[in-house]
């Protein structure tokens, strides 16, 4: 089955039962070293992760790890560009859950991204970034323990789809010459538009299963958080491109009142039945202006549609969510991407779930990290229905390389998602206390030492791990 590697003798394989793990006490877990830093985070991840699953659970649980090979490391183990061999695909396939690190991709030309090709061939459509502060940490931000927010982000669509024409290519020149001489003229609302002649062409195509999926999966998990972070925000740029950006609003919003209608409120649907709350003989024309101020400029047919809309709400759900009964939903709203960047900054705790599509999802992730400690705090997971692959946010960071020397933190916590994917939550506990004590007592690798005031010392990558390990308790 397997050409250059071989699975270990002992373990079994995880297997899946309506999207969720099933997982035996010896699971076999395929792992990618990664690329650049990789060669010093894998060793220490693997580490910290096989010490919390002993401690927690006395031996009767174990993971057997299977190495696999992408990256630098398969060529050098398949030959020359064979970046992802068939032999790590069938293994992540066959065992269902793998965690990997950072793996390079060229910019520009060359091999297109490793990271995403896995995405997309195991159909892990979320990306689930949680930003969250551990004490201690030192961050450019005054108060960044208010930060607690997870990034759902499309996994598989948007940029991912990865559909470019090269600027002078064959195909690219014919695309802009039908778009400009038929498609475009046969499109009122495009006006005069005309692309480029000297342009690369991208595509970017965003579906309505697409979304859904996703929000579907936001939403559910959101059921699983505390009541005062059962929230999503559907995230986009819908004011400018309104049939992929302000499409993927709409769908998020049609999927959460129509499957999960009693378990959510819409923003504005809460608006309508808090006015009313407050006043109950308020008319329908008066909620709607309250909920839309610049309602007396608008046109009447606008202001009929807003009425409208109030009424609907109310015959609607009045009965299942008014009187108070809409606080214990799910609030769905929706925010702009651009005004996204800067209420995390400014209003971080009014934020829980953030839904995106693909590449709102990867600036936000990483902004979202930033005031958290930085990338070496970012963990992620990619889950699908029948795969999950486990990676941090952040790149293989080829300057620190094979110096012992940058974080591990967000592929151990990348670990802890596992864990806790697993159901193993007891491991995934000990390696959060062991993390947070580490932090909170100083010992740091140098990303998190240059910031704290006065400055420490910096730990390795690997005595990082080794104080993680120390601080179980
Ligand atoms: N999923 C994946 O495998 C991903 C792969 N990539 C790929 O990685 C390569 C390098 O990308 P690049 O743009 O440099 O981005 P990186 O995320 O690799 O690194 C950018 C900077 O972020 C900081 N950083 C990154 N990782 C850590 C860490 N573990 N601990 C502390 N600080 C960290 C470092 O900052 P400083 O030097 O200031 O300390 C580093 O120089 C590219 O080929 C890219 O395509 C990128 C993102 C994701
Ligand atoms: O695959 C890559 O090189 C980049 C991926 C990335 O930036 C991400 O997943 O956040
Ligand atoms: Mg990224």
């Amino acid at each position: 089955m397997y050409d250059k590697i071989t699975p270990p003798t002992t373990g079994e394989k995880i297997t899946f039962k309506n999207g969720e793990p099933v997982v035996p006490d010896n699971p076999i877990i395929p792992f990618i070293r990664g690329d650049g830093t990789g060669i010093d985070i894998w060793p220490a991840t693997e580490k910290v992760l096989d010490a919390a699953v002993a401690k927690a659970y006395n031996g009767k649980r174990k993971i057997s790890w299977f190495k696999v090979y992408a990256g630098d490391e398969a060529c050098d183990l398949y030959g020359t560009y064979q970046y992802l061999p068939q032999d790590t695909l069938t293994a992540i396939k066959e065992y269902g859950v793998a965690i990997k690190g950072p793996l390079t991709t060229p910019v520009g030309g060359g091999i297109r991204s490793l990271n995403v090709a896995l995405r997309q061939i195991f159909d892990l459509y979320a990306c689930v970034r949680p930003c969250r502060y551990y004490a201690g940490t030192p961050s450019p931000h005054k108060n960044p323990e208010k930060l607690d927010v997870i990034v759902y982000r499309e996994n598989t669509e948007d940029i991912y789809l990865g559909i470019e024409w090269k600027q002078g290519s064959e195909i690219g020149d014919r695309l802009i010459s039908i778009l400009n001489n038929e498609l475009i003229p046969a499109t009122p609302e495009h006006g005069k538009k005309q692309i480029p002649l000297d342009a690369g062409i991208g595509i970017k195509p965003i579906s309505k299963s697409g979304s859904q999926r996703l929000v579907r999966r936001a939403i559910k998990h959101a059921l699983q958080l505390p009541k005062a972070k059962q929230q999503v925000t559907l995230v986009h740029k819908g004011n400018i491109m309104k049939y992929t950006e302000g499409a993927f609003r709409d769908w998020g919003y049609e999927l959460a009142t129509s499957e999960f209608r009693n378990e959510t409120v819409t923003e504005r649907e809460s608006w309508i039945l808090g006015n009313k709350e407050k006043n109950p003989n308020i008319s329908l024309e008066e909620n709607a202006r309250m909920i839309d101020p610049g309602f007396d400029a608008l046109t009447p047919e606008k202001k009929a549609q807003i009425v409208q809309e109030v009424e609907t709400v109310l015959n609607s759900i009045w009965t299942s969510h008014g009187d108070g009964k809409w606080k214990e939903k799910i609030m769905v709203n929706d925010r702009i991407a651009d005004s996204i960047f800067q209420q995390i900054q400014t209003r971080p705790d009014e934020y829980s779930i953030l839904a995106t599509m693909n590449l709102n999802g990867d600036y936000l992730s990483d902004a979202a990290a930033a005031i958290v400690g930085g990338l070496g705090m970012g963990p992620g997971a990619n889950i699908g229905d029948s795969c999950a692959v486990f990676e941090a946010t952040h790149g293989t960071a080829p300057k620190h390389a094979g110096l012992d020397k940058i974080n591990p933190g967000s592929v151990i916590l990348s670990g802890v998602m596992m864990l806790e994917y697993m159901g193993w939550q007891e491991a995934a506990d000990l390696i959060k206390k062991g993390l947070g004590a580490a932090i909170a007592n100083g010992e740091v690798t140098y990303d998190l030492a240059r910031l704290i005031e006065p400055p420490v010392e910096p730990l390795k990558c690997s005595e990082f791990a080794e104080a993680i390990i120390k601080h179980f308790g």
